[in-house]
């Protein structure tokens, strides 16, 4: 009998289900999409029950298509978007939408605790600053300004957790997750009850730690009924989408660096010690006793998906970006900041906006789109020049997620870093790694070694023009002077 493995990704504008053999081949894929919500200023939220009934589909339409019985099906990996804040009573209902990693309505509240219990102390456990998008401010923004939910809260769980708990009846907090809440020590991956207190929280109100491919239960009779999925199919704790599709695009050792092309962008960097820097953002591996040291940015692909939206009248991606082609390295002078719902590392100014700046009458269509790619690029480098101040170097970049299936996004990214960009066969990089943690998680791999080596290949590089990146270097000057000189604008007029 083959040994099946399902993945689950819990994006952010859309879950994915990934069937995948042992050899990492895809024998079916469901991709479903799900809305953001928008309610306030600075708000972006997102219902956890229309994921799982996203997710009910996808796997339902996976397991049809692929003909396969849901028996073969030796382990599930679910991962998910960061720093959700799930309220769930005793019977594991969800009380509210979840804010996600976009949302900075926990804003004020930052400020007053960094001040109350001190950056140094929160940053020595956690290894991240105490910022609005992480998931600890947003639980207690529950507490504060919505008490009601508060005290019916059980747990607060993150997005693979919920659909986990929603499989098996089970809750837990994997490991590389903890890295959204600010009393799980990074280094020791435990949790400090005492800062969870200084907080003004508890440690009780998160579920216990588990390693991300340890099997967290089974599928119960009432899940397999909404899935078509078999009762009993083990189902491991899972991870941080980003961590997982670092494991998928191959990153597993020292050095080896992601670069995240799904709606978020940035990149991860992988470290054997828990190596932190306060603009950056540190996380585990969803690999044991490996770290993460991660730049994640407001505008990845979602940049194009916006343009798609508003400005593409129904053209795909591909016809998109194809009138980017014509427009020279630098975009005739025109940046883009693409700071679309502020923006995170390195500069975490949730006042930030985005803008188009160098625009002329012979500025075109093009321009924009290619200015947007570019942008996203530069947004890339400042996080990976804010890792070499840490001492962290980064040298190949892997690509993965949508994004890294444009030839021209991932070509401009190698010329603003100057770095050889890797892509892996496809962008289900992230379903692959939720696959190679139940897959190592259930037994069909020894190890995380065997199971890169047996299902990652990389299908393209794209090495850096040196024409090209010494244009961008000039453009890199003015994108990053924009931003000083528009900082103190964004906050007067937020
Ligand atoms: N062919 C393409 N060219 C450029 N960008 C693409 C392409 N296909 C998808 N994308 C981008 O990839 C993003 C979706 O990637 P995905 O990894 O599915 O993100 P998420 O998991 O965050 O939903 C979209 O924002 C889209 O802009
Ligand atoms: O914040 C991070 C990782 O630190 C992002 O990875 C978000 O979790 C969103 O992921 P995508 O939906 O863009 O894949």
């Amino acid at each position: 009998m083959e040994q099946l493995l399902l993945g689950i990704d819990i994006g952010t504008s859309a879950c994915k289900v990934a069937l995948f053999n042992r050899r990492g081949e895809v024998l079916s894929q469901s991709n479903k999409g799900y809305p953001l919500y928008y309610p306030q200023p600075g708000w972006v939220e997102q219902d956890p029950d229309e994921w799982w009934e996203a997710i009910c589909a996808g796997i339902r339409e996976v397991l049809d298509n692929s003909g396969v019985r849901p028996e073969d099906i030796a382990g599930i990996g679910i991962d998910g978007q960061s720093w959700s804040a799930i309220p769930v009573d005793r019977d594991g209902n969800c009380l509210a939408k979840t804010p996600i990693w976009m949302d900075t309505r926990a804003r004020d509240i930052c400020e007053r605790v960094k001040e109350e219990v001190g950056f140094d102390r929160i940053f020595a456990v956690a290894g991240n600053d105490f910022l609005p998008s992480y998931s600890t401010p947003k639980m207690l923004w529950f507490k504060e300004e919505r008490p009601e939910i508060f005290e019916k809260t059980y747990k607060f769980l993150q997005s693979n957790s919920y659909i986990v708990y929603k499989l098996t009846g089970v809750m837990s907090q994997d490991m590389s997750q903890g890295y959204g809440i600010h009393f799980f020590c990074n280094k020791t991956c435990t949790y400090d009850a005492e800062l969870a207190e200084e907080l003004g929280l508890s440690a009780d109100l998160v579920p216990d730690i588990l390693p991300c491919h340890a099997v967290a239960g089974t599928v119960t009779e009432e899940a397999a009924q909404a899935t078509g999925l078999a009762p009993g199919t083990r189902v491991v704790a899972g991870g941080l989408d980003a961590a997982c599709g670092t494991l998928g695009a191959g990153v597993i050792k020292k050095g080896q660096t992601q670069e995240q092309g799904g709606q978020a962008g940035g990149m991860s960097i992988c470290l054997e010690e828990a190596l932190a820097h306060p603009k950056l953002i540190l996380s585990p591996h969803v690999v044991p006793d490996k770290w993460l040291l991660q730049g994640g940015t407001v505008g990845g692909g979602g940049v194009l998906r916006w343009m798609k939206l508003e400005f593409g009248e129904g053209v795909s991606f591909d016809e998109l970006t194809s009138l980017a082609e014509k427009i020279p390295a630098g975009s005739d002078g025109v940046i883009f900041l693409p700071y679309m719902s502020g923006e995170r590392s390195p500069i975490w100014d949730p006042d930030a906006k985005g803008v188009f700046y160098g625009l002329s009458f012979d500025k075109t269509k093009g321009h924009f789109i290619r200015a947007a790619l570019e942008g996203v690029a530069y947004a890339l480098e400042h996080n990976l020049r804010t890792a070499a101040e840490a001492g962290v170097e980064a040298d190949e970049l892997i690509a993965m997620g949508g994004a890294s299936n444009s030839i021209l996004w991932t070509q401009i990214k190698a010329d603003v870093t100057g770095r050889k960009i890797k892509v892996p066969t496809s962008d289900t990089a992230t379903t692959l790694g939720a696959c190679i943690l139940a897959g190592v998680g259930v037994g069909v791999y020894d190890s995380f070694e065997q199971a890169a080596e047996e299902t990652i290949v990389i299908t393209r590089e794209q090495q850096p023009d040196e024409n090209a990146h010494e244009q961008y270097k000039k453009s890199m000057e003015l994108y990053l002077e924009l931003y000083d000189d528009l900082k103190d604008t964004f906050r007067r007029f937020r």
